[in-house]
């Protein structure tokens, strides 16, 4: 099955832009995508790159600069399964993946927090995505209305987009890999208080 990692290159996670500058974003950007691709290989899958620019990395890479919905959609253009896995998923794991993977409806959906879809498995040829909002439901409602059959990963490790500054205690508290020790190196750390845990960044950074 192809598994398809869409990639925003050149101005990624503007809604972190209170935290981290415009170069920080490109490297914790990458640094996401790198965990990403190391969990699909430890899956048992060969990644391939959909970015909107080029960018250094040693896998198949299609460059596309449509919109994202655009350019998966002409990927999904196919008879054949194909897997859509986002970038921004540092806390994905073989297990999780595999757990997307190997569920075996038409459509299979990943949910994110706030009613996005963080990754999905398409092997219905009419299926199409329409990203953003709340695209989770959307994708539920787009899969019954071509007669696919939809299954629901319900799984933390999925679930978790990194999309603003509140996710990334997240990394923080359960990831490991190369977006953990970006924030590290960058001097991001846990703030406990009485509520959630948060996050802040030391001088060191
Ligand atoms: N190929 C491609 N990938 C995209 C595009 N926009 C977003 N992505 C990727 O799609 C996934 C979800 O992205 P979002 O969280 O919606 O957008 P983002 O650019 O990462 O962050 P924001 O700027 O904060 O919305 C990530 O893997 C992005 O890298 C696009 O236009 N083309
Ligand atoms: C791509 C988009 O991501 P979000 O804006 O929810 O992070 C979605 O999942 O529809």
């Amino acid at each position: 099955m192809r598994v398809v990692v869409p990639f925003a290159a050149e101005q990624p996670k503007t809604r972190l832009d209170d935290f981290f500058t415009p170069a920080e974003r490109r490297e914790f950007s990458r640094a996401m995508l790198d965990n990403v691709l190391a969990a699909i290989r430890e899956s048992g899958h060969e990644p391939e790159l959909l970015t909107t620019a080029p960018i250094e990395r040693d896998v198949p890479t299609i460059v596309d600069e449509r919109p994202l919905t655009t350019a998966v959609n002409a990927i999904l253009e196919t008879d054949s399964p194909v897997a859509i896995v986002m970038a921004d998923l540092p806390l994905a794991t073989p297990a999780a993946l595999a757990w997307l993977f190997d569920a075996p409806e038409d459509v299979v959906l990943a949910p994110g927090r706030g009613g996005g879809t963080n990754a999905l498995v398409a092997r219905h040829p009419d299926f199409r995505v329409d990203y953003h909002g709340t695209s989770y439901l959307d994708h539920r409602e787009g899969a019954r209305r071509v007669g696919a059959s939809v299954g629901i990963v319900d799984s933390f490790r999925l679930g978790t987009d990194i999309d603003e500054r509140a996710d990334l205690a997240e990394v923080l508290v359960h990831g490991e890999g190369a977006a953990r020790a970006w924030l590290d190196r960058v001097g991001v750390r846990l703030v406990r208080s009485d509520g959630r845990v948060g996050v802040e960044r030391t001088g060191n950074g």
